[in-house]
């Protein structure tokens, strides 16, 4: 396999920039990070502009997080950076190179075709433009991102920070009335990711798969050496820094599919290529909340054969785990000392997921969280099945039982079951599990639940409505959606429309890749 490293061999078209803007306090400053690896690793590149961009979206608590100002966030210097038409103070952009497993295929080199890495900040965070014009690594993509599913990906990192899962975070999105064909004709926008490090799985197979072993042990050393300093410390793993990686990165990505797994998230592209070394949620394309529980379910709609459907989402993050210890297997050395870092995804994954189905049912604290005892196997597979069963809205049953609890009123949950008499034999369970209703302990329990089972999730329909309204220049849709979103565990009396039952229409939306 050849890299394509050379800038000029993929010619982008020009871009004209403006000069710097040298600015306060507040403003977003950059210097390189994921740059210190190598011109192996990337092609340096300007964004491509975009005439007139406009504010869809903006996040604060991001900003806050970088350390950026909300003056600044609205200045129109933000909007002209943001969207990739102007350089921010100490920045050089670049693309960066990796390859992956699609739909369980080796797909070979990709990269950031339409990923724009800005620079880092003091605070260690990484800035990318996503959607910001073409890189070497397009592939005949056009480079960017339609506004739809930019709108998407803002909200529902957003959102599932708010809901306490690791994700890559976004700082706003920008529209510019520029066409973009898809299926039809779009308009374009840029949404601004950050993340400690947009590093992932297919990095390392890439270098791996070319053979090139002094790059594969840089780039393990910088992911260790930056995010997982421990692994080189004791002697797990007789000393070997590398299975130790392969371990922490097992023992993350178990923790995240837990928590997918428990909030009924469908992520649609579980590729290796968008698989996050640091075990974040990455690349929001075709995901789904669940609105109904049907645990074969299938968001992406390019997914024919169902590879990434909602129940085979802890499996195939195991594959694609396997797949990242294959491409670390030079660097480790012993097959053996790989398949026991590996080994951890199956026991962290359950006893993760068991925690967060503990914490749904309001059990009492062992430890730190919320646990399910080996006991209580027989209610969280009862309580899955009576939802499968008649495909019981996920999150309302969730909420609904959270509420019950404190009512000590039932029937509202009852009332989700056309055959109520398939959750009475489980309800009874419940309540001897809590030792009977109403108790003391109950008032415990029902603070687990709440902080356990949101009021709100980012459901296909929501999105939607919001996504037709920014179509028209009204951008109200999204701002409503982050405000609730940033806190989805709050009550926010007056938008109970937002908690209920998605509408018929909703099951007819259409996820695809295309974006
Ligand atoms: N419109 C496009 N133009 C250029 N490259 C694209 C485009 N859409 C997708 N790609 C590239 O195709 C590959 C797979 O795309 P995928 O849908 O997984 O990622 P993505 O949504 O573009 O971005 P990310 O994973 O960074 O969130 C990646 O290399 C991606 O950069
Ligand atoms: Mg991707």
């Amino acid at each position: 396999m050849t890299l394509s490293t050379d800038a000029a061999a993929v010619a982008s078209e020009p871009t004209p920039f403006s000069d710097t803007h040298r600015g306060a306090s507040g403003d977003l400053r950059l210097h390189d990070g994921f740059a210190a690896l190598g011109p192996t690793f990337f092609t340096r590149l300007r964004p491509t502009p975009l005439p007139a961009p406009y504010w869809v979206g903006r996040s604060n608590a991001t900003a806050h997080l970088l350390g950026v100002s909300p003056e600044w966030l609205a200045s129109g210097h933000a909007l002209e950076a943001l969207t990739g038409n102007m350089l921010l103070p100490g920045s050089d952009p670049l693309a960066s190179v990796y390859s992956g497993h699609q739909f369980g295929v080796w797909a070979g080199q990709l990269g950031d075709g339409r990923a724009i890495l800005l620079g880092e900040t003091e605070g260690g965070f990484e800035v990318q433009l996503k959607g910001a014009g073409r890189t070497p690594y397009s592939r005949g993509g056009d480079g960017r991102a339609v506004l739809r599913s930019s709108i998407r990906e803002f909200l529902c990192s957003e959102a599932m920070h708010g809901l306490g899962i690791p994700t890559t975070r976004a700082l706003s999105v920008t529209g510019s009335d520029q066409p973009v064909r898809r299926e039809t004709l779009e308009t374009a926008a840029v949404v601004t990711r950050v993340a400690p490090s947009f590093i992932r799985f297919g990095h390392f197979e890439h270098f791996a798969a070319a053979e090139r072993i002094d790059e594969l042990r840089a780039l393990a050393d910088h992911v260790i050496d930056r995010h997982y300093p421990t692994c080189r410390d004791g002697e797990r793993f007789r000393g070997n820094a590398y299975a130790a990686l392969l371990e922490a990165v097992s023992e993350r990505t178990a923790t995240l599919l837990a928590q997918w797994q428990a909030v009924g998230f469908c992520h649609g592209v579980m590729n290796t290529d968008n698989m996050s070394i640091l075990g974040l949620t990455i690349d929001y394309g075709p995901f789904q909340f669940l609105d109904g529980f049907d645990p074969g379910h299938i968001c992406n709609h390019s997914d024919t054969g169902g590879r990434y459907a909602f129940n085979q989402q802890p499996n195939v993050a195991y594959w694609n785990l396997f797949c990242l210890g294959q491409a670390l297997l030079p660097l480790i050395g012993d097959q053996e000392l790989a398949m026991a870092a590996l080994a951890s995804y199956k026991t962290v994954f359950p006893r993760e997921f068991d925690a967060r189905m503990g914490a749904k049912l309001g059990l009492p604290k062992t430890g730190k969280v919320a646990a399910a005892a080996e006991t209580d196997r027989p209610l969280i597979d009862g309580v899955l099945r009576a939802l499968a069963a008649e495909r019981t809205d996920w999150t309302i049953f969730w909420r609904r039982l959270s509420e019950a609890v404190v009512a000590v009123d039932f029937e509202p949950v009852r009332d989700l079951f056309i055959d109520p008499a398939g959750i009475d034999g489980w309800l009874e369970a419940f309540a001897t599990r809590h030792a009977g209703l109403p108790t003391e302990a109950m008032h415990a329990a029902a603070a687990t639940m709440h902080a356990a089972n949101p009021k709100f999730v980012f459901r296909n329909h929501l999105g939607q409505e919001a996504i037709e309204k920014a179509q028209q220049k009204d951008f109200s849709g999204v701002a409503t959606l982050l405000d609730l979103l940033e806190s989805p565990f709050e009550e926010h009396a007056g938008l109970e429309a937002y908690a209920g039952f998605p509408p018929d229409w909703a099951s007819t939306i259409e996820i695809s890749c295309s974006s």
